[in-house]
C-alpha cells in the first residue's frame, strides 16, 4: 500500500512581474519504508518537491495523500536534512540536538539518552558538550542527521545532504545514512545530481525533466545492489549498467528540454 502519494501536483512561483511553472503535473506514490532517490539536472523543481510534501510551501494544483489522508489533515511528523547543517553555533552538540523535541513539548527522560545512543551510533560518543564550531562538516552532518532522528520522524527528506563534504567523507557517511535508516526502516526521499549516490542509495530513482519539471521515467535499483551499502554497491558489476542506463536517459531529456525551449522561444537570439 502507498504511504505518500502525489496526485498531479503542479507549482507555480509567482513574482509581481512574473511567474515560473516550477512542477507540472507530478505524480508518484512511495511505499512506507521505502528509500526513492530524485534525481535530475539543476533547476528540475527537486527541493520545490520536498518544500511541498514539508508543507513549506503549497502547490498551485494537484493533491498529496499520506496513507490515502490529504497532507494537510494527515499530521505527518517530517524529518529534513539539508546541504547546510544549521547548527546552532551558541548552542552544544546536545542542546541543538534536543532542540526539536523541546519544540515539541517532548519531556520524556529517556530523549537524552535517546540522543545520547545516537551520537554514538554515529561515532561521535563524548562530543555531546562540545560546541558546534570545534568539530568538522562530516562531524557537523552527523550530529544533523542524529537533530533529524531523535524526533522519530515518519518521513525522511534529504536534500543533497553530502554535497557539501568532501569525497572521502560523502562516501562514509551515506554509508552510515543508509546503515541507520534500514535500522530504523524510515521512508526517505533523498534529492541529487549524483547518479552514483541515487543509484548506491536508493530503492527507486525517479528521473526529473526540467523547465517545467516533470518525471521523465523510473528506475527500480536491482535487489543485489539494493542489499549492498552504498560504497559496495559502487563495485557491483550491475552498478556500471544501471549508471548507463540512467546517464542516457538524463541526457535525452536534457537535449530534448534544450530542443523544447528554443521551439517555445523562437525569437529569441
Ligand atoms: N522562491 C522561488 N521563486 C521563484 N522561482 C523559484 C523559487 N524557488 C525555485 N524557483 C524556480 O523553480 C524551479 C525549480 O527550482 P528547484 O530549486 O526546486 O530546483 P532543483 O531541481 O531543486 O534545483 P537545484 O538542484 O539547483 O537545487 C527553478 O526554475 C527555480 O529557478
Amino acid at each position: 500500500m502507498s504511504f505518500l502519494t502525489l496526485d498531479h501536483v503542479s507549482h507555480h512561483y509567482f513574482s509581481k512581474k512574473d511567474y515560473t511553472k516550477a512542477l507540472d503535473n507530478i505524480s508518484f506514490t512511495i511505499k512506507e519504508g521505502e528509500f526513492v532517490a530524485l534525481l535530475g539536472q539543476s533547476g528540475c523543481g527537486k527541493s520545490t518537491i520536498l518544500s511541498i510534501i514539508a508543507g513549506i510551501i503549497k502547490h498551485t494544483a494537484g493533491e498529496i495523500y499520506v496513507n490515502e489522508q490529504p497532507l494537510h489533515e494527515a499530521d505527518l511528523d517530517i524529518g529534513y536534512m539539508l546541504q547546510q547543517d544549521y547548527l546552532f553555533p551558541w548552542k552544544s552538540i546536545i542542546d541543538n540536538v534536543l532542540l526539536g523535541p523541546k519544540i515539541n513539548h517532548d519531556k520524556t527522560n529517556d530523549t537524552k539518552e535517546n540522543a545520547m545512543n545516537l551520537l554514538k551510533q554515529v561515532g561521535l560518543p563524548g562530543i555531546s558538550e562540545d560546541y558546534p564550531d570545534s568539530l568538522s562538516g562530516g562531524m557537523r552532518q552527523r550530529v544533523a542527521l542524529v537533530r533529524t532522528l531523535i524526533t522519530n520522524p515518519r518521513i525522511l527528506l534529504l536534500d543533497e545532504p553530502f554535497s557539501a563534504l568532501d569525497y572521502q567523507t560523502k562516501l562514509k557517511l551515506e554509508d552510515l545514512v543508509w546503515d541507520l535508516l534500514r535500522l530504523y526502516r524510515k521512508t526517505s526521499i533523498l534529492v541529487t545530481h549524483d547518479i552514483g549516490e541515487a543509484i548506491a542509495m536508493s530503492d527507486r530513482i525517479i528521473l526529473m525533466n526540467a523547465n517545467p519539471g516533470s518525471i521523465a521515467g523510473t528506475f527500480e535499483i536491482p535487489l543485489e545492489l539494493r542489499d549492498e551499502k552504498p560504497f559496495l554497491v559502487r563495485r557491483h558489476p550491475k552498478y556500471q549498467i544501471l549508471f548507463d542506463k540512467v546517464w542516457k536517459a538524463l541526457n535525452k531529456n536534457e537535449t530534448q528540454t534544450l530542443q523544447s525551449k528554443v521551439v517555445e522561444s523562437p525569437n529569441e537570439t
